[in-house]
């Protein structure tokens, strides 16, 4: 059996764009995939805006039969109920939300998630009918120490032995050393620790998860060096963060298959 896999450029804009520029910044990214003819079903496209941005969001792309999906940058492991200042997954589905990203890098480290969190994030998005977009990474320490692929193997295995195999995941690999440094991970590095991380997948959930589930790479993209993470067969797309806040250069990436031989 062959499985395809759609490639997914996502945007992650972390804590930036307030509501009125998510408005001109999504319209502007409409404008310029639809101007360059962008072929959705063959490369989808998502955009994390924060929260207060995404009732904003959902309306433009109602309004306007927008392909572009968009999805919250976290979610509460919670249903509802006193925890001050989280975010339900119930509330993202209702508000259309089709990804979470759970177990960012930025949440590991400075709201001390540990992996029980992120499996239990991974959970609630799940059952709120929220595909997960679960992020692993190594810091630089643990290049160092363990090398590339154990720290981002271990993440992943304590999500995937935590939620039901038959679940819709998406994987995000991005090494921390590479986040806001602009200095990426060579296509080659990518390519080593996405590979292991499907063979992750395979050992815990079997071969046509393992064939199925998207691998995004996540650190210092953009579209001059797209191309060469998207040439190797286990990355499946793209975690983009500073690139993704200029639409222009976002609506690059996912011309991606456009600058094949300009890396
Ligand atoms: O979620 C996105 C990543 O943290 C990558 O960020 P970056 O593209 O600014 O390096």
């Amino acid at each position: 059996m062959v499985t395809t896999r759609i490639p997914l450029i996502a945007g992650n804009w972390k804590m930036n764009l307030d509501h009125l520029q998510a408005i001109a910044t999504v319209q502007k990214l409409a404008w310029t995939l639809r101007d360059k003819g962008h072929p959705f079903s063959e490369v989808e496209v998502a955009v994390f805006p924060p929260f207060t941005d995404l009732r904003s969001v959902q309306t433009l792309v109602g309004a306007d039969s927008l392909d572009v999906r968009y999805g919250g940058q976290d979610l509460s492991e919670h249903d509802g109920g006193a925890y001050t200042g989280e975010i339900s997954g119930q509330f993202l589905a209702k508000l259309d939300c089709h990804y979470v990203i759970v177990g960012h890098s930025e949440r590991r480290e400075y709201h001390h998630e540990d992996d029980g969190v992120v499996a239990r994030k991974t959970a609630a998005a799940l059952k709120h009918g929220v595909t997960p977009v679960v992020c692993v990474g190594e810091t630089a320490a643990d290049l160092e120490e363990h090398g590339a692929s154990a720290v981002p193997v271990g993440q992943l295995k304590a999500v995937l032995d935590a939620v039901d195999a038959a679940s819709d995941i998406v994987v995000a690999y991005e090494p921390v050393w590479a986040i806001g440094s602009g200095q990426a991970a060579t296509p080659e590095q990518a390519q080593q620790v996405c590979q292991a991380l499907r063979a992750t997948l395979a050992e815990a959930w079997g071969d046509e998860a393992a064939a199925r589930t998207r691998i995004l790479y996540g650190g210092s993209v953009k579209s001059s060096n797209i191309a060469g993470f998207m040439a190797q067969k286990d990355v499946d797309g793209a975690l983009v963060g500073g690139a993704s806040l200029d639409p222009e250069e976002f609506a690059a990436i996912a011309r991606f298959r456009n600058h094949v031989g300009t890396v």
